[in-house]
């Protein structure tokens, strides 16, 4: 398994009664961007802070860079940026980051990096002093500044305005371009189709379904339109393709999936003809990975 920056093979991580990681498996390759998605209470974090040495699982492997997690020659190769921050409330951005540069053999430059991420006029800002997306811009500081191999970062948008959103996704996008491997937990479908080359979904503690973004939403479209409530779709249905489903989600918003061509357009405009129905906003779309999660869930990310 050489290629794996992180391979998780059937962990268990138990805290009581709550099993908040269930045998789960997990493989992220070298030089891509992995995004772990799952609602709150998946194990996300669970698996993560293992994999970072900061959590002990009950059961399973884990292999971070070829190297048990808390093997001493793992921290200086990965950049871990925490949910809950990891910096002391007093300590000044600027500070901050430039102890944090001298643990590594070969840092980025603090003063450049604080600009890159905004921060240059909150370098003497003490962190608890620092807004919510002061603060997470800050961690993702800290987490490249080493120049680290792999990097973990657990929601790193979180509570970012848009402008900080892009300059995140920006970073992110340079690690990959520099051959950085990316692990990261989000709640952002978009974030997550938009950067990642690998996506992974957990619920209740086990992957549901993984692959590429492009994988997972699959090359069908949907045909979406608004009508009159309560339509016959059993009759649609019957003049399309097998394989084409129809469903009605929330009451008035019609959505049918299949191949979406001409030919099924046609077909379904005919028949809302002879039916004497209205349509409105019609539109032709790719499946998002919202789609996927909620089918294979049920359950809404945020
Ligand atoms: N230290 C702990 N003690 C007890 N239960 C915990 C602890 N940490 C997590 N849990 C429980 O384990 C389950 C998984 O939590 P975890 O934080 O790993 O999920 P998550 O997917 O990261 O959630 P979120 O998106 O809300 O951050 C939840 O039911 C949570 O309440």
């Amino acid at each position: 398994m050489e290629d794996a920056a992180v391979e998780v093979r059937d962990l268990v991580k138990r805290y009581g009664p709550v099993t908040a990681v269930d045998h789960l498996d997990l493989r992220c390759r070298r030089g891509e961007v992995t995004a772990v998605l799952g609602p709150n209470g998946a194990g996300k974090t669970s698996t993560i802070e293992i994999c970072e040495g900061f959590r002990t699982s009950d059961s399973g492997s884990v292999r971070v860079l070829g190297l048990a997690p808390d093997d001493p020659g793992l921290k200086p190769r990965i950049g871990i940026m925490l949910q809950s921050g990891g910096v002391p409330q007093a300590a000044r951005a600027g500070e901050w980051l430039k102890l944090v540069s001298r643990f590594h053999a070969h840092p980025l430059d603090p003063s450049a990096l604080l600009d890159r991420l905004g921060l240059t006029d909150h370098a003497r800002t003490p962190y608890r002093r620092l807004s919510g997306g002061q603060q997470q811009r800050l961690g993702l500081a800290a987490a490249v500044i080493g120049r680290p191999e792999l990097v973990f970062l657990d929601e790193p948008t979180a509570g970012l305005d848009p402008q900080a959103r892009h300059a995140c996704w920006d970073m992110i996008r340079e690690l990959r371009a520099a051959g950085v491997s990316v692990v990261l937990t989000t709640h952002h479908m978009d974030e997550a189709e938009k950067l990642s080359d690998h996506v992974v979904i957990i619920d209740r503690g086990r992957v549901v379904a993984e692959g590429s973004p492009a994988e997972l939403t699959g090359a069908e479209r949907q045909l979406r339109f608004r009508a009159r409530p309560g339509l016959n779709l059993d009759e649609v249905l019957s003049a399309l393709p097998p394989g084409s489903a129809a469903k009605e989600s929330p009451a008035g918003h019609y959505i049918i999936e299949g191949q979406v061509d001409p030919s099924l357009l046609a077909t379904v405009t005919a028949w809302c003809a002879t039916e004497g129905v209205t349509t409105e906003d019609l539109s032709i779309e790719r499946r998002t990975l919202e789609d996927v999660f909620l089918e294979l869930t049920g359950r809404e990310l945020r």
